[in-house]
């Protein structure tokens, strides 16, 4: 009760969530809303417990899952003047589809949380022209589950790993720094002696001998330098390969679901990340890692020569730091609307690459050029904003600097000819001081940027955090061919959406040949990849000779299924490896039979280069259909106990279908096939209407 009593009159400080998916500014708002009443809840329990729709969520099931989590929510439609009656923070519609929280009032205007961006500020006319008028209200009312443990990231532990085959060289980097950081310290000292004793004495031989012990340590100093150097770019080589590869095993191991909800370059984009903090760690941050000595080292030194020259120092320190803070929240803003705005840049490029054949055929150059021109001007426009900020950073340290030596040595100065310090000493104070502040504002750039690294570490969450797929363990017992059972399925592709697949029951005798039918959109391929495994049912089973597919060991599934997609790809490299799925050993022999049995090989040796022709553009270089048999032939390949065809002759002519549709009957496996032309679906021995799921019951398929 207490606890209860405590959080209602907490003040209400709204915690920024971003979304990771276009569909999820939803549930990232109420994320934002539950947080600020002390509800332990981030993205990854959002999406856990309401699996966000391909299509977004509507007003109406933000508000069920409001009441779900124990709020009262209500929906307003409401004028902009009339705003300031509600209570933030509310969810508010914007711009005809997107959902962002309202966080303050003001008369100089409105503070929101976008999902998508960070924080806004809009003035108010800018806000009535984005604003729907529809405003979802929510108030906690009762007591919520407060037994969610907060969400941990592992992004943190992910990067600390990749340093931990790099302790020796870390250490010998620090090392160095710190012998580097002794030989600056000196320096000073040299020339304070040289200035007050070796001048006024006019001693040669200390000044020969001095000049020598400049020049030896300016000599280590670059040698120091230039092997902290190679060390550097050798730890930069190592973190880039780990993380890398790591994020790519993390990636490899989430279930195709999360594919289906992300864009590729959304994806590519996180990598990008990598880059950036690869870069910042290693320029920064371990170069930097000694900074802190230096500057407790150089404040030291100042205090000693003059504790009234140090607090003009210090002070000059304090403000840059300051500064830094201040435009810290603008350069992360900036930096995740570059993210964003360079992603989509790609993104569209990559679209019109793809779709180059659609353009040139239909003429549309100049529209998809003007297009992608939008897009790059906007993310040139984030680009230069970010370099705006750093840009600003720089001018103020460079400006401070330079202040700072002119203002202290014209104090030293006075403190000279006032007699309380050898014009020796003022050269070293300004020494120290300017090292101090070179130091500090390392120190204070190391903060700000620790910040801005969140930004790319939280883009990382989105992969290393997301969870993995289980791997099954439990063998496929030998034999010929597989049988399937399917068992109440159901399917959908959002929480909220309507069942593709409505409890689904039916079995695949092994050895049967069977055709799933039905018109176009009404789920053969989502079945399909149901029962290869590829979705997991929402609810209901699907069994392979009595084992549910999800326990059985992925190396099982590899060697006893095989599938061709309406969309699969072919990979840069020969037809040969294509074939044989890129094992290191292949079987040329096999190959070559498959390719027969696939009606290519006749084709294949009519190329110049045989089975060695490079697939040079992801298949692009092949005629649909070659593309098709090629695929088939890649299935056949591993011998495979259970085989799933979708739509996997769609492109060949009717001789050519014929014969392989003769060579898939052939075979003494296990078949399943979505097709729409007559001739594949005769072939079945059974065929499966999928309107009977659709329809709301099951029934099990009539026979040919
Ligand atoms: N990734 C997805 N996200 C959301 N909805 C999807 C997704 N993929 C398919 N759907 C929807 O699921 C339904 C079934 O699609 P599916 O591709 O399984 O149909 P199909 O019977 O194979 O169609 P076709 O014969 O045209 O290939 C369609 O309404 C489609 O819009």
């Amino acid at each position: 009760m207490f606890k209860y009593l405590l959080r209602l009159f907490r003040r209400r400080s709204v915690p920024m969530i971003l979304q990771a998916e276009a569909n999820e500014c939803g549930i990232a708002c109420l994320a934002m809303i539950f947080r600020a009443h002390g509800v332990n809840i981030g993205m990854r329990g959002m999406r856990d417990k309401f699996p966000p729709s391909p299509h977004g969520a509507s007003v109406r099931e933000l508000m069920q899952i409001g009441r779900l989590m124990n709020f009262r929510a209500t929906a307003y439609r409401i004028d902009p003047e009339n705003l300031g009656e509600m209570l933030s923070p509310c969810v508010v519609l914007m711009d005809v589809s997107h959902f962002m929280v309202l966080t303050r009032l003001g008369t100089d205007g409105i503070n929101l949380h976008d999902p998508a961006e960070g924080e806004v500020s809009l003035g108010f006319r800018e806000f009535a022209n984005r604003f729907t008028g529809v405003v979802i209200d929510l108030r906690p009312s009762g007591r919520f589950d407060d037994a969610q443990k907060p969400e941990r990231s592992n992004v943190f532990r992910f990067l600390v790993s990749g340093f931990v085959s790099q302790r020796l060289r870390v250490s010998v980097i620090l090392l160095l720094a710190l012998i580097l950081e002794v030989l600056f310290a000196v320096s000073p000292l040299l020339v304070q002696t040289f200035t007050d004793s070796v001048v006024p004495s006019s001693d040669y031989h200390l000044a020969w001998l001095l000049m020598g012990g400049f020049s030896l340590v300016a000599l280590l100093q670059l040698a120091f330098g230039l092997y902290r150097g190679l060390l550097l770019s050798r730890l930069s080589e190592h973190l880039f390969v780990e993380w890398n590869i790591r994020i790519g095993e993390a990636l490899m191991s989430l279930p195709y679901a999360f594919f289906m909800r992300r864009a590729a370059t959304d994806v590519y984009s996180r990598f990008r990340s990598i880059d950036n903090i690869q870069r910042t760690v290693t320029t920064k941050f371990v170069e930097s890692a000694l900074d802190g000595i230096g500057v407790v080292f150089t404040l030291t030194m100042i205090v000693i020569y003059s504790k009234i020259l140090a607090i003009f120092t210090v002070l000059t320190a304090i403000v840059y730091a300051g500064s830094r803070q201040l435009t810290v929240d603008r350069a992360r803003k900036a930096e995740r609307h570059e993210i964003r705005e360079t992603s989509q840049q790609h993104g569209r490029l990559l679209e019109m690459l793809n779709a180059i054949h659609t353009i040139k055929s239909g003429g549309m150059e100049a529209i998809q050029l003007s297009r992608y021109e939008a897009r790059t001007r906007a993310a040139a426009h984030a680009s230069a904003t970010l370099q705006m900020w750093t840009f600003t950073s720089s001018a103020i340290a460079k400006f401070l600097i330079q202040f700072h030596t002119v203002i202290a040595i014209g104090l030293g100065s006075i403190v000279c000819m006032r007699g309380q310090m050898t014009f020796g000493m003022v050269i070293a104070y300004v020494s120290y001081s300017t090292q101090f502040i070179d130091r500090s504002t390392k120190v204070s750039d190391v903060v700000a940027d620790s910040r801005l690294v969140k930004i790319h570490a939280e883009r990382l969450s989105d992969i290393v955090d997301e969870k993995k797929m289980v791997p099954g363990v439990v063998h496929l017992p030998f034999g010929d061919a597989i049988g399937i059972r399917v068992e109440n399925l159901s399917f959908g592709y959002g929480n909220h959406d309507d069942d593709v697949i409505a409890n689904a029951s039916f079995s695949i005798e092994p050895g049967e040949c069977v055709a799933i039918v039905g018109r176009s959109g009404l789920g053969k391929s989502t079945l399909m990849k149901l029962m290869n495994g590829l979705l997991v049912p929402k609810r209901g089973e699907i069994l392979y000779d009595g084992i549910s597919v999800s326990s059985i060991s992925p190396v099982d599934l590899h060697n006893s299924v095989a599938t061709v997609l309406q969309d699969d790809q072919l990979f840069g490299g020969t037809i040969f490896e294509n074939i044989a799925s890129f094992a290191p050993q292949y079987d040329r022999e096999r190959v070559i039979e498959v390719a027969k049995r696939a009606e290519i090989h006749d084709e294949i040796m009519q190329m110049p280069m045989g089975y060695e022709t490079g697939v040079i553009n992801m298949g692009k270089s092949l005629s649909g259909g070659q593309k098709q048999r090629i695929l088939l032939a890649r299935a056949l390949y591993r011998r495979p106990r259970l085989l799933f065809l979708d739509e996997a002759t769609s492109h060949l002519d009717s001789r050519n279908e014929q014969a392989i549709n003769r060579a898939i009957s052939a075979l003494r496996i296990t078949r399943v096939i979505v097709a729409h032309r007559a001739d594949t679906i005769r072939m079945a021995e059974r065929v499966i209407d999928l309107a009977a799921f659709c329809a709301g019951y099951a029934s099990e398929a009539s026979h040919v």
